[in-house]
């Protein structure tokens, strides 16, 4: 693995001589430059820290005297710097402070050499702000998890984090007037202190638009929260306008709102960094560009005021035909939160893939670039690095290059087995979003060869027989070393059910090659390896039944776009052939799904159906749903069941008036269902025990379209 710099420098010159590791060094700089983060970390580079003979390191920024002399080969760009390594001096100048901040991270990186190259490195980032935004819905990070998120950023140039967890209650409706209570408080003051160490910028978000009202009491109420997180230390803020309905959704009123905090907070502060505001159209299949409430943002929001945008859609990559549609009518360059790797509509998944599909040219169209993660927080850093790396020089990045290289710095002693692992762990299965990831390249041609192989003419492709049975072996080896692992046990802990299920599916897979190959000989110890694989099929379902029990996307879920299904298919045919051969009646099912959906709602056409234990549901959405009248969910049976209970949720009160449910139990004769309102909640539950079903049908009867959300449609048989 050749050494690289981590993102990608804008230039590189390295020379073939080198100059030793100084032990000490001797500071050149102004003496305000002791206050910077860029000291602190100068400071713990040098086994014997700071001494007056020590090998001279001359540091500052543009116009500080002691580096006068370099100021020439400053990038113009900002947080841009020069690093140059010679015989008897190293010299770091900033454009600005962070520039400074970050050429001292670059020659923290080439220390890791063991010794330093004679080296300039002429370097600044494309994108002016590249970051995270904590924004997914779920278990919010924890305290500690955020403070290694603050360290990763300042060593991948990353210089934001937004603060914005949906599910932080005084974030966001009901508490977002009060202030946080003590606890929470000092904790936010330590991360605040955490990003200014590290070169980022921690912007608090509110999201108060749920219930909002356009008054001077609750625009107030809003400034007092501002004034308090400032006291805290917050220098930057953000107001999210997104996932709500009803009167906050007023793009003039949020206009206000926004002016007003720019007028009476932002510029009376004069330290506090340009407001972020999400909008409630926040891409463009949600919008109405005739409807106005884009253009109004984009002509009445004070230019200083970035504007948030995920893209074409609210899961996409970004494009140079996104960005010119929505830069012109923003009236300045998107702010571009971009929803990879958040899974909290694919909860069962790991996205661990690398980071691809965002255009190269793109540079100039952004005026951030800032990805919204998985709730966990060191699996996501593999897609994390490769953000930074991207946002920071478009033109020279390599998805496949970086993501090799990200593996490599979140488990440097376990790289190759992480590898495996992350490379069978990236696709999300079937989403409400129709957003899918590559998984498992490497293998499958072999894979893809192999079955076609066996099952068009029962013939072996050898080649491919031997790649995917070596794979097996890989892949459990890769599950032991990893879950054994005593380096990076905060990641293990999260992807440990994961793990678990990784070796399952390698052990199912070289019992499945076994069968394939006996199938063929026809000996009888078939019987016996196709059991051995039907108990690993249970130990895999109870894996998937036990851990992360979610009300969302239940259950862990690998290898599932083409490496498992591939042995569920081998498994299945050969067993079938087996059984026809031998006149057995061997169980030929790998895996089951009872239930199919079928919706003419656009935004609930394409979710996936779950079988979880004894019942089914169909996987939420975070969305506000466009529900047309008239429109319908059904969920067919494979044959005539028994109903135990059905819950609905459509996170509205009153929706029971609107909406009818429906059940047949065969196909052609319904039958209307009464739906009661659980006290105090807007779940519907209905009276279904005992009831025969083929079909469930649940439609808009109100004659009207319906803005509702689908937070639960679940069913258990009895
Ligand atoms: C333009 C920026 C606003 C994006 N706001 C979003 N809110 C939701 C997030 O909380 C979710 O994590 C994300 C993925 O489900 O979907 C949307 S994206």
């Amino acid at each position: 693995q050749e050494f690289h710099l981590q993102p990608t420098p804008q230039e590189y010159q390295a020379g073939q001589d080198s100059v030793m590791v100084p032990v000490q060094y001797s500071l050149q700089a102004e003496t305000a430059f002791r206050e910077t983060p860029a000291f602190h970390l100068l400071n713990t580079l040098f086994p014997k820290g700071e001494g007056k003979d020590g090998f001279p390191v001359y540091v500052g920024v543009k116009g500080d005297k002691s580096v006068k002399k370099y100021v020439r080969r400053v990038p113009k760009q900002a947080e841009g710097y020069y690093l140059g390594i010679e015989k008897d001096r190293i010299v770091i100048v900033g454009a600005d402070e962070r520039g400074a901040y970050y050429g001292v991270q670059t020659l923290a990186q080439l220390m890791t050499l063991g010794k330093l190259p004679l080296a300039e490195v002429t370097d600044y980032p494309d994108v002016p702000y590249r970051g995270v935004v904590e924004g997914f819905y779920g278990t919010p990070w924890s305290h500690e998890a955020r403070l290694r998120q603050l360290e990763f950023y300042g060593r991948n140039k990353m210089n934001v984090y937004l603060y914005g967890p949906k599910d932080d209650p005084y974030h966001s409706t009901p508490n977002w007037r009060k202030p946080y209570p003590a606890k929470e408080a000092s904790q936010l003051k330590e991360l605040v202190d955490k990003a200014n160490e590290n070169g980022v910028i921690f912007y608090w978000a509110i999201h108060p638009g749920q219930d909002i009202k356009w008054n001077e009491e609750d625009r107030d109420l809003l400034l007092k929260k501002f004034e308090s997180m400032y006291q805290l230390g917050v220098r930057a803020f953000a107001v999210f306008f997104d996932d709500i309905s009803g009167e906050g959704t007023k793009a003039e009123k949020q206009a206000e709102l926004l002016n007003y905090l720019d007028d009476h907070f932002v510029k009376v502060k004069g330290d506090v960094e340009p407001l972020v505001m999400c909008p409630t159209e926040y891409n463009k299949s949600w919008s109405d560009v005739k409807g106005g409430y884009l253009t109004t943002l984009g002509d009445k929001l004070n230019k200083g005021i970035q504007i948030m945008w995920t893209g074409n859609r609210v899961i996409a990559c970004i494009d140079k035909e996104s960005m010119d549609f929505i830069n012109p009518l923003l009236k300045r360059k998107a702010y571009i939160w971009w929803n990879f790797p958040v899974s909290d509509y694919v909860r069962d998944h790991l996205l661990m893939g690398p980071v691809y599909g965002n255009g190269l040219d793109i540079k100039d169209d952004m005026s951030a670039f800032v990805s919204n993660p998985m709730e966990r927080a060191e699996a996501s850093k593999i897609a994390l690095y490769s953000v930074a790396d991207y946002a920071w020089n478009l033109e020279k990045y390599d998805s496949n290059a970086s993501w090799k290289r990200a593996i490599r710095d979140l488990m440097p002693n376990h790289a190759a087995y992480l590898e495996t692992f992350a490379a069978h762990n990236s696709d999300l299965g079937e989403n409400g979003h129709g957003f899918r990831r590559d998984e498992s390249v490497a293998l499958q041609p072999a894979l893809k060869s192999l079955l076609a192989a066996y099952e068009k003419n029962g013939e072996m492709d050898e080649a491919a027989y031997k790649q995917v049975a070596e794979e097996c072996d890989k892949i459990i080896v890769a599950a032991d070393r990893l879950l054994a692992s005593k380096e990076s046990r905060e990641l293990i802990e999260e992807i440990k059910p994961w793990l678990m299920q990784f070796k399952l599916i390698g052990e199912y897979g070289r019992e499945v090659l076994k069968m394939v190959r006996l199938q063929k000989q026809g000996g009888q110890e078939f019987v016996a390896v196709h059991d051995h694989a039907q108990a690993l099929q249970t130990l895999m379902y109870e894996v998937d039944a036990t851990y992360n029990q979610n009300p969302y996307q239940p259950g862990v879920k690998s290898g599932s776009k083409y490496l498992l299904p591939t042995f569920n298919s081998l498994f299945e045919t050969s067993t079938q052939r087996y059984n026809k051969a031998a006149g057995t009646t061997l169980d030929s099912r790998a895996v089951y799904m009872p239930y199919t959906l079928s919706s003419n709602v656009k935004q609930l056409a394409l979710l996936p159906m779950r079988q979880k234990g004894k019942g089914g549901n169909v996987s939420p959405s975070n969305e506000v749903i466009i529900w047309q009248a008239g429109g319908e969910v059904a969920v067919a049976m494979d044959y005539v069941r028994t109903l135990e209970s059905l819950l609905v949720d459509l996170g509205t009160q009153g929706a029971e008036k609107n909406f009818r449910l429906e059940i047949s139990a065969d196909g052609v004769n319904w039958k209307t269902v009464d739906l009661r309102p659980v006290p105090g909640r807007t779940l519907l539950s209905a009276e279904v025990s005992g009831m025969k079903v083929l079909k469930i049908r649940f439609t808009n009867v109100s004659g009207s379209e319906q803005k509702v959300y689908f937070k639960q449609f679940r069913f258990v048989e009895q």
